[in-house]
C-alpha cells in the first residue's frame, strides 16, 4: 500500500486552476518533494490532502484513507507543519506540546514520555521550559515539527519547511528530518521551492507549475534526464549567439533566457573553445561562460523555459518572516 495515492486531483479558485489534474504516488517511508516556483500550487495541494481543502475534483488516499470520505481517519493519521506558524507565544515550548497533545487525546503518562523524547530529537530539551515568544526561527521550525509528530502520525507534511532560515539553520534542519525518517520511518511529503533542499532531502521529486506537475523522478534520474553537462553563457548578443550554436550537432538542448543562454550537451570541455571561436569569427562578445553539471535548477529550466525566480522568493520569504514575527 502507498503512504499517499493522488488521482487526478484539480483545484479550481473561481475559474482559476490552481492544481491542474495531477497524479503521484508516494511510498512508505519516502520523503517525497513537491518542487515549484511561489503559486505552482504546491501549498494548494497540500491542504488537499490534509483535507482542509475541498478539491474540485479527482481522488486521493492518504495511509489508505480516502480524503473525500474518511476526513477524521486522514486527519488523525498525518502531522501538518504548514508556512504560518501556529504556536503560542506565550506559552513554553513544553505547555505548547502539551496542549496538543491533549488536543490529540494522548494520555498524560505516554504524552509526557513522548514530549520528552521528542524535545530531545530537535535538541530543545534544555529551552522546553522557555516562552516560545523568546526562541528564534528555526528553534520554533524545530518545536512545530516536533509538535507535529507528538500523536505518531504515519505520514508528515512539512510545508515550505525552512522557508526565511539562515543557511546554517536550514542545514540543521535537514539534518533532523532525515533523521525522523532515518530513526522513525517516517513518510514525509514536502513543498519547497529551494532546489538545493528537494536535491538533498527528497527520494523523488515532483516538479510543479502552474497548476501541472511536469517531471516526477529521483533528482539524480531528473538531472540525468537532461544530458551530462551544462554550459551558461552571458553575453549582450544572446540572439546571434543562439542562431550560431542551435544547429552544431553536439547541441541536445538549448535555452535562450533573458541575460543568458544554456546549452546541454556531452563532454562540455570539448566544445566550449569552439564557441569562443564561433563568437569571434562573428564579432559576437561574451560576458561570461561556465561549465556545472545539471541542477535540478537546469531540469526545471529544460521543462518550462524559465528559472525559479529565487530574487522574487527572497523577497517573499522576507515579508513572511516579518508577518511571522509581527503575530
Ligand atoms: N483561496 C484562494 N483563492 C484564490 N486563489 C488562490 C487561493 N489559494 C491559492 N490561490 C492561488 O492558487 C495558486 C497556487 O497557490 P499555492 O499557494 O498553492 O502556491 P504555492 O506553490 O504553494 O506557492 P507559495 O509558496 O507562494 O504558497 C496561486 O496563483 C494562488 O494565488
Amino acid at each position: 500500500m502507498f503512504a499517499i495515492e493522488v488521482e487526478n486531483l484539480t483545484k479550481e479558485f473561481d475559474g482559476f486552476v490552481a492544481v491542474d489534474s495531477i497524479s503521484f504516488s508516494i511510498g512508505k517511508g519516502e520523503i517525497f518533494g513537491l518542487l515549484g516556483p511561489n503559486g505552482a500550487g504546491k501549498t494548494t495541494t497540500m491542504s488537499m490532502l490534509s483535507t482542509t481543502l475541498k478539491p474540485t475534483s479527482g481522488k486521493a488516499y492518504v495511509n489508505g484513507f480516502d480524503i473525500l470520505k474518511n476526513e477524521d481517519d486522514v486527519r488523525k493519521s498525518i502531522g501538518i507543519v504548514f508556512q504560518d506558524q501556529s504556536l503560542d507565544e506565550e506559552l513554553t515550548a513544553y505547555e505548547n506540546m502539551d496542549f496538543h497533545g491533549r488536543l490529540y487525546r494522548v494520555p498524560k503518562e505516554e504524552r509526557q514520555k513522548k514530549i520528552a523524547e521528542l524535545l530531545k530529537l530537535v535538541e530543545l530539551e534544555d529551552k522546553k521550559d522557555n516562552l516560545v515568544k523568546t526562541y528564534s526561527g528555526g528553534m520554533r521550525r524545530r518545536l512545530e515539527i516536533a509538535r507535529g509528530l507528538l500523536h505518531e502520525p504515519d505520514v508528515l507534511f512539512l510545508d515550505e519547511p525552512t522557508l526565511g532560515l539562515d543557511p546554517q539553520t536550514r542545514n540543521h534542519l535537514w539534518d533532523y528530518i532525515e533523521k525522523l525518517n532515518g530513526e522513525k520511518g517516517i513518510t514525509l511529503i514536502l513543498t519547497t521551492h529551494y532546489m538545493d533542499e528537494a536535491d538533498k532531502l527528497c527520494n523523488r521529486v515532483a516538479i510543479i507549475d502552474r497548476g501541472k506537475i511536469i517531471a516526477s523522478d529521483t533528482p539524480e534520474k531528473l538531472k540525468d534526464s537532461i544530458g551530462g553537462d551544462v554550459i551558461t553563457i552571458h553575453s549582450p548578443q544572446r540572439d546571434d549567439l543562439y542562431e550560431i550554436i542551435k544547429d552544431q550537432t553536439w547541441v541536445k538542448h538549448l535555452d535562450l533566457h533573458d541575460s543568458s543562454l544554456t546549452i546541454s550537451l556531452q563532454n562540455a570541455g570539448q566544445h566550449v573553445a569552439e564557441i569562443v571561436n564561433l563568437s569571434s569569427e562573428k564579432g559576437i562578445s561574451i560576458d561570461d561562460i561556465s561549465i556545472h553539471k545539471p541542477t535540478l535548477e537546469d531540469v526545471f529550466l529544460h521543462y518550462t523555459g524559465r528559472t525559479i525566480r529565487e530574487e522574487e522568493a527572497n523577497t517573499k520569504d522576507r515579508m513572511r518572516m516579518m508577518q511571522r514575527v509581527r503575530r
